[in-house]
């Protein structure tokens, strides 16, 4: 029998939240005054096996499924993390909690040989909510390679009236024709089945219309992709644990280190972050 879930909550005050399963150490809320920001399907299956559908799930050390042996978009999403710092108040107000997973026999003898340090902290500011993530290899030898993606799913009223800034000139790789792309448009709205990797894209992206009509602010730093993903009503039937007709209320914009892996030598960290900021 898989451990149940369990959660932590960063509380800011004024109905300002930020609540994580410890399965994947997945942020499954973000209220900003009382305003839930964060998507989840109504169908997901919380059973701290499968992976959350919606939230924020933490990808690594693969995107997709590339290698067989490691699990889909990787073990981060499916594994428990420790609570390394319960969440605490700093100086203004502002809560910071810090999570981490390391490698153990089970996820060396069945996913990957490696032996890796993964810091997740996060802040809750009163509009703003901060990712600072490190990966560290602590070998004294073996080099590692990894991908890294924060599978970020905004709610939002209808996603055929968002807009994207921040991709105009940038190649994209589309998952729907097979192929690589230029975007010409200088903001991106999706009107079908969307599943492409940008790359070498803005530090900053806007969507527009996300809830109560507001904009929400992306700042991302060493992720030098972004993934836009909506399977739309033909492919959400694919999509385990999601609902027919819950497509137009999700976009997921994220923020990753996916189109070129992470080479990291030993003794050495990789650090990268995200602001998401409700405008
Ligand atoms: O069902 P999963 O493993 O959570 O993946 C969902 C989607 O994740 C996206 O990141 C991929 O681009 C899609 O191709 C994939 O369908």
């Amino acid at each position: 029998m898989a451990a149940p879930t369990s959660v932590v909550v960063l509380d800011r005050g004024n109905n300002t939240t930020c609540t994580v399963n410890l399965h994947g150490a997945t942020v499954v809320s973000w209220r900003v005054n009382n305003q839930e920001q964060i998507f989840v399907s109504k169908q997901s299956i919380f059973d701290g096996r499968r992976p959350i559908r919606g939230g924020i799930p933490f990808v690594f050390p693969q995107y997709g499924s590339e290698n067989p042996q490691i699990p889909n978009h990787g073990f981060a999403r499916v594994s428990r993390w420790k609570v390394e710092k319960p969440p605490e108040a700093l100086i203004g107000g502002d809560v910071e909690a810090v999570f981490s997973l390391r490698d153990d026999e089970f996820i060396r003898n069945n996913y990957w040989n490696y032996t890796f340090r993964l810091t997740y902290r996060l802040i809750l500011r009163e509009k703003e909510l901060h990712f600072i993530i490190a990966v560290f290899n602590p070998s004294k030898e073996v080099t590692f390679k990894f991908n890294l993606l924060l599978h970020t799913y905004f709610k939002v009223p209808d996603v055929r009236r968002c807009q994207i800034t921040g991709l105009h000139g940038c190649t994209f790789i589309d998952k729907t024709r097979v192929g690589v792309f230029q975007e010409g448009r200088e903001s991106v709205t999706i009107n079908e089945w969307t599943d492409r990797i940008y790359q070498n894209t803005s530090q900053e992206h806007v969507i527009t219309n996300v809830v109560s009509g507001r904009k929400m602010r992306v700042q991302k730093y060493n992720f030098p992709d972004t993934v836009i993903w909506n399977p739309w009503s033909d492919h959400a039937k694919d999509v385990s644990d999601f609902g027919p007709t819950e497509y137009p209320n999700m976009i997921c914009v994220k923020s990753g280190h996916v189109s070129n892996p992470v080479v990291l030598l030993p003794g050495t960290a990789f650090e990268a972050s995200q602001i998401l900021q409700v405008m």
